[in-house]
């Protein structure tokens, strides 16, 4: 795209098709319609052409990652859209310091993140992966035996009651299951609809628990708040569930929690890093199911996440009231 080139459509900033975290293709006619769009790898190249026309930078799976140089280099830009309900990868002081506005998805992938959380909760206590081995790998033996554990009527400790956990709590209850939480605010509405039991203490609510979930959001207080401690209070039996973001856990002691038995399994839709290392432990122990962090991967929430995406992003390059904008403090 030379500068002559420059439309009548705003110019917006994304990461490249072909990188990890990638938009998958089909997405990128959805972007275009609203904007034209200059993928990283082009604006690496040529940013002289690009940068004073962008307006918006639209940020997937944390690329491109906005940084002060970042910033210096786009004197027109008015607002990061994250495509993410997490804004851990987002320096949201040094983005107020500037004045750029901010915009995330916090409502639009809740229900796909829930039914994965219960997709690999009901995988994980079934044994999922090692019957689908055994059945279909030839060099496995045929397994009529691999024993799994009973979901209904099992207790479920949920960590964190926003959108995704309440959402949890939903599905939990279809299965029967007696559903605590733990959450640093009591959400005494969303408790009393479904008939929840809050603890105030984690501490209280682990040694509670059949299966264990995470879905706080990365911030300092939930940074390592699950570590050595807090496992040894689970039941041996216990099968923990992360989907929300992997430094809240204490990775090595989780490792370990695992390996001395101290619980039974771990369900990890989140590592670090992503992907781990072909000789990483969580690689190569039997109770331990890795998933490439797709929680919010259904192609209706995805291309729901980039629409609503691509309208905070319209909002407020034409100056209006932006849909989910972020509120700096
Ligand atoms: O935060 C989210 O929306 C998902 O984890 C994807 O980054």
């Amino acid at each position: 795209m030379a500068s002559s080139d420059v439309g009548d459509k705003p110019m917006v900033l994304t990461s490249h098709v072909d990188e990890l975290f990638a938009y998958p293709q089909i997405f990128v006619p959805v972007m275009e319609k609203y904007f034209q769009v200059v993928w990283w790898e082009d604006f690496e190249k040529d940013m002289e052409r690009y940068a004073r026309h962008i307006q918006g930078v639209l940020v997937n799976g944390g690329l491109p990652k906005v940084t002060a140089e970042l910033l210096d280099t786009l004197p027109n830009l008015r607002i990061i859209s994250t495509l993410s309900v997490g804004m851990d990868h987002l320096d949201l002081q040094l983005l107020k310091s500037r004045g750029i506005k901010v915009s995330s998805v916090p409502d639009v992938s809740s229900d796909c993140v829930a039914d994965w959380g219960m997709t690999l909760l009901t995988a994980a206590a079934r044994r999922l992966p090692e019957a689908i081995k055994s059945a279909t790998d030839t060099t496995t033996p045929f397994n009529y035996n691999i024993l799994g554990k009973k979901i209904t009527g099992s207790t479920l400790g949920i960590v964190g009651l926003g959108r995704i956990g309440y959402g949890i709590a939903e599905r939990a209850l279809g299965f029967k299951m007696k559903v605590l939480y733990f959450d640093i605010m009591r959400q005494p509405e969303r408790e009393a609809a479904l008939g929840l039991e809050f603890h105030s203490c984690l501490d209280q609510l682990l040694p509670n628990c059949d299966f264990i979930i995470i879905v706080v959001p990365l911030t300092p207080q939930t940074h390592g708040m699950m570590g050595r401690e807090q496992f040894k209070l689970m039941k041996p039996s216990a099968i923990f569930i992360n989907i929300a973001r992997a430094p809240v856990v204490h990775q090595d002691q989780l490792v370990e929690a695992l390996q001395n038995k101290t619980i039974q399994a771990a369900v990890l839709d989140v590592t670090s890093p992503e992907p781990l290392p072909p000789d990483h432990p969580l690689l190569h122990m039997p109770n331990v199911i890795i998933t490439p962090h797709m929680g919010a991967n259904s192609l209706e929430s995805r291309r729901g996440v980039v629409e609503a995406g691509c309208e905070s992003c319209t909002a407020a390059i034409r100056g209006g009231a932006i849909p989910r904008e972020v509120v700096l403090k």
